[in-house]
C-alpha cells in the first residue's frame, strides 16, 4: 500500500498483507466462533474487571474508529482472572461497526455478524509499557462485547453524545469519569482463544476474551456511530463505517468456553 491502511478498496483488509505480512500468520483475529466446537474448560476462572472511572481521560477520532483512552500508570483499572495470569491494565476501548445493521462486528458467531463490537484493550503489567507488551505473545488481553439491535442503551449514550465533538480524524476531547463496566452485559460468560490485533500492525499478542451475551444498541444509536468521518477537517468527507476486519483462518487453534 502506497498510502496508509484503512477499510477502503485500495487500502482495506485484503491489502494489509503488503505492509504487514503477519496478516497471514498462524494466530490472526478476528475469527468465526462456532459454539458447538468450543471446548468447555472448567479450569477457566471468572473474569474480574475492576475499573476506576477517574482513569478515563479522553476520546479520540483516530481515523479508523474512535477510542476512549485511560490513564494506565497504576493498577487502578485492571483485568484479572479469566484465561489470563497476572494483571492486565485497561489502556483504551473502541468499537467496530457496519454501514448497515447486517454487518459490523469483527468476530462472528455461527457465521452471524452483529452490527457493532466493543473492544476493551488491556496490557500485561509484567511488561513495562503497552508498546512493549504489544510485541509479546502474552502481552495483551482484549475483551470483546457484541452489540445487538434492540432498545436504546442508556449506558452507551454518554459515549455517543461525545461524538459530535470528534467528528473528523484527529479530533479529541476530554472524557472524564466514565466507568466502562457500565458497558458490560449481565453475564461474563466468555469464549477465549489466542489471536492478534485486528488492525495493523496485526501483532499476534492478544488473548481474546469474547463475551457470549451481547448488549443492546438502537438503530438511532447506530446512526450516531455512522455520523463520524474517516476523513479529516477540510477533506472530502467519508462516513466512518464498515471499519471491521472479516474472520481469519483458525489454523488449528482451539476456542475454549468458560460455560457449558
Ligand atoms: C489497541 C489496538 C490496536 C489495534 N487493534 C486493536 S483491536 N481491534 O485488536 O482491539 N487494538
Ligand atoms: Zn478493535
Amino acid at each position: 500500500m502506497s498510502h496508509g491502511w484503512g477499510y477502503g478498496p485500495t487500502n482495506g483488509p485484503d491489502k494489509w498483507e503488503e505492509d504487514f505480512p503477519v496478516a497471514n500468520g498462524p494466530r490472526q483475529s478476528p475469527i468465526n466462533i462456532v459454539p458447538k466446537e468450543a471446548q468447555y474448560d472448567s479450569t477457566l476462572k471468572v473474569l474480574k474487571l475492576k475499573y476506576d472511572p477517574s482513569n478515563s481521560n479522553g476520546i479520540l477520532n483516530n481515523g479508523h474508529s474512535f477510542q476512549v483512552d485511560f490513564v494506565d500508570d497504576t493498577d487502578s483499572s485492571t483485568l484479572t482472572g479469566g484465561p489470563i495470569s497476572g494483571t492486565y491494565r485497561l489502556k483504551q476501548f473502541h468499537f467496530h461497526w457496519g454501514a448497515s445493521d447486517d454487518r459490523g462486528s469483527e468476530h462472528t458467531v455461527n457465521g452471524i455478524n452483529f452490527p457493532c463490537e466493543l473492544h476493551l484493550v488491556h496490557w500485561n503489567t509484567k511488561y513495562p509499557s503497552f508498546g512493549e507488551a504489544a510485541s509479546q505473545p502474552d502481552g495483551l488481553a482484549v475483551v470483546g462485547v457484541f452489540l445487538k439491535i434492540g432498545a436504546a442503551n442508556p449506558r452507551l449514550q454518554k459515549v455517543l453524545d461525545a461524538l459530535d465533538a470528534i467528528k473528523t480524524k484527529g479530533k479529541q476531547t476530554t472524557f472524564p469519569n466514565f466507568d466502562p463496566k457500565t458497558l458490560l452485559p449481565g453475564s461474563l460468560h466468555y469464549w477465549t482463544y489466542d489471536g492478534s490485533l485486528t488492525t495493523p500492525p496485526l501483532l499476534e499478542s492478544v488473548t481474546w476474551i469474547v463475551l457470549k451475551e451481547p448488549i443492546s444498541v438502537s438503530p438511532a444509536q447506530m446512526a450516531k456511530f455512522r455520523s463520524l468521518l474517516f476523513t479529516g477537517e477540510g477533506e472530502s468527507p467519508c462516513c466512518m463505517a464498515d471499519n471491521y476486519r472479516p474472520p481469519q483462518p483458525l489454523k488449528g487453534r482451539k476456542v475454549r468456553a468458560s460455560f457449558k
